[in-house]
C-alpha cells in the first residue's frame, strides 16, 4: 500500500494552449514516489509548460491533473504549497536579501508551526545539500549564476516537500555541483519522494532517473526507462543527432554523437 505522505501525480489528457497557441496536447503520464523522472525534448517541446501545469501555477485547457485521487485544482492553495516545492527553469531576486532568507522562503507555507530553531536547522540543511553554506549570508544580488542557482534549489529543498519539480534545475552548475544535485534527487526519490526535473542533459537523464518522458512539439513522444526512451532512431527523429546508449558500470550512460 502507499504510504499516506507519498504522492502520485496522474495526468489525463493533459492540454495546453498559451496565448491560444496550443503548446500541450493529450499528455497522459503518472509520476510515482519513489521515482526521479526527467522530462526532455528539444527547445520548445514544452517542458517548462508542463513542469508549470504540473506545479499548479499554469491552469489546464483541457484535461485533468490528480494528486493521489484528489483533482489538483481542488487542493488548497495552502496545502499544494506544502505537499509541492516548485522551481521554475530562470528566476532573478526581486529585491536583495542574505541568501539564507531567501532560503526560508521556501518555509513560508509551514507558518508557525515550526520553531525558530527548526527554521533555522532546516535553512542550514539546505544550504549543506548544495554546498553553498559558505553563501548564506552573502547577498543574493551579488552571487553568480552557479550560486544563485544553488541558493534557490535550497529553497527547493528546505520545506521537505513530498513533491519536487525543478525546472533545468542544473543548468548553470559547474560539474561537480551537478553531478552532486543529481546525486540529491536521486536521494530524495530513494526516501520516496516523487521527483520530476526537466534536463536538457540526456547523460544525467540516462544516468540517474527511472523514467524519461520525451516531448516533441507538445507531444509525448515516448516515455519509459532510458532505454526504451533514448533510442538511436529515437534521437535522431527528434534531435536530428546521432547517439549511443551504452552501459558502464551497471548504469545508462548517453554519448552524443554527431548532427545528422
Ligand atoms: N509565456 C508564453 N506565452 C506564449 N507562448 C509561450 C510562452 N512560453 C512559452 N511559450 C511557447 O510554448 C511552447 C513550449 O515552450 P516551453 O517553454 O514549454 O518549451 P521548453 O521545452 O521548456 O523549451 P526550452 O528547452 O527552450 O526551455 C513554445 O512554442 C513556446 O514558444
Amino acid at each position: 500500500m502507499t504510504p499516506v505522505d507519498s504522492l502520485t501525480l496522474c495526468c489525463n489528457s493533459l492540454g495546453l494552449s498559451r496565448h491560444r497557441r496550443p503548446v500541450l496536447h493529450g499528455i497522459d503520464c503518472i509520476f510515482r514516489p519513489g521515482e526521479l523522472t526527467a522530462v526532455i525534448g528539444p527547445n520548445g517541446a514544452g517542458k517548462s509548460s508542463l513542469l508549470s501545469c504540473l506545479a499548479g501555477v499554469l491552469p489546464l485547457t483541457s484535461g485533468q491533473l490528480s494528486l493521489n485521487d484528489r483533482v489538483l485544482s481542488e487542493v488548497s492553495a495552502g496545502e499544494r504549497a506544502r505537499l509541492c516545492a516548485y522551481l521554475p527553469q530562470q528566476e532573478s531576486p526581486a529585491w536583495s536579501m542574505p541568501a539564507q532568507d531567501l532560503v526560508a522562503l521556501g518555509l513560508l507555507p509551514w507558518g508557525r508551526s515550526l520553531s525558530r530553531t527548526q527554521r533555522r536547522e532546516r535553512v542550514a540543511r539546505a544550504l549543506k545539500q548544495v554546498d553553498a553554506e559558505a553563501l548564506a549570508r552573502r547577498a543574493v544580488t551579488q552571487l553568480s549564476g552557479g550560486e544563485l542557482r544553488r541558493v534557490q534549489l535550497a529553497r527547493l529543498l528546505v520545506g521537505e516537500a513530498r513533491l519536487l519539480i525543478a525546472d533545468e534545475p542544473g543548468a548553470a552548475l559547474d560539474i561537480r555541483h551537478q553531478l552532486q544535485l543529481m546525486e540529491t534527487f536521486r536521494q530524495q526519490a530513494d526516501n520516496g519522494k516523487t521527483v520530476i526535473l526537466a534536463l536538457h542533459d540526456l547523460g544525467l537523464a540516462a544516468r540517474y532517473c527511472d523514467r524519461i518522458l520525451l516531448l516533441e512539439g507538445g507531444h509525448l513522444r515516448a516515455q519509459g526507462t532510458a532505454e526504451g526512451v533514448l533510442t538511436n532512431s529515437q534521437i535522431a527523429d527528434v534531435y536530428g543527432v546521432s547517439s549511443e546508449l551504452r552501459w558502464r558500470n551497471g548504469r545508462p550512460e548517453f554519448v552524443t554523437g554527431d548532427l545528422l
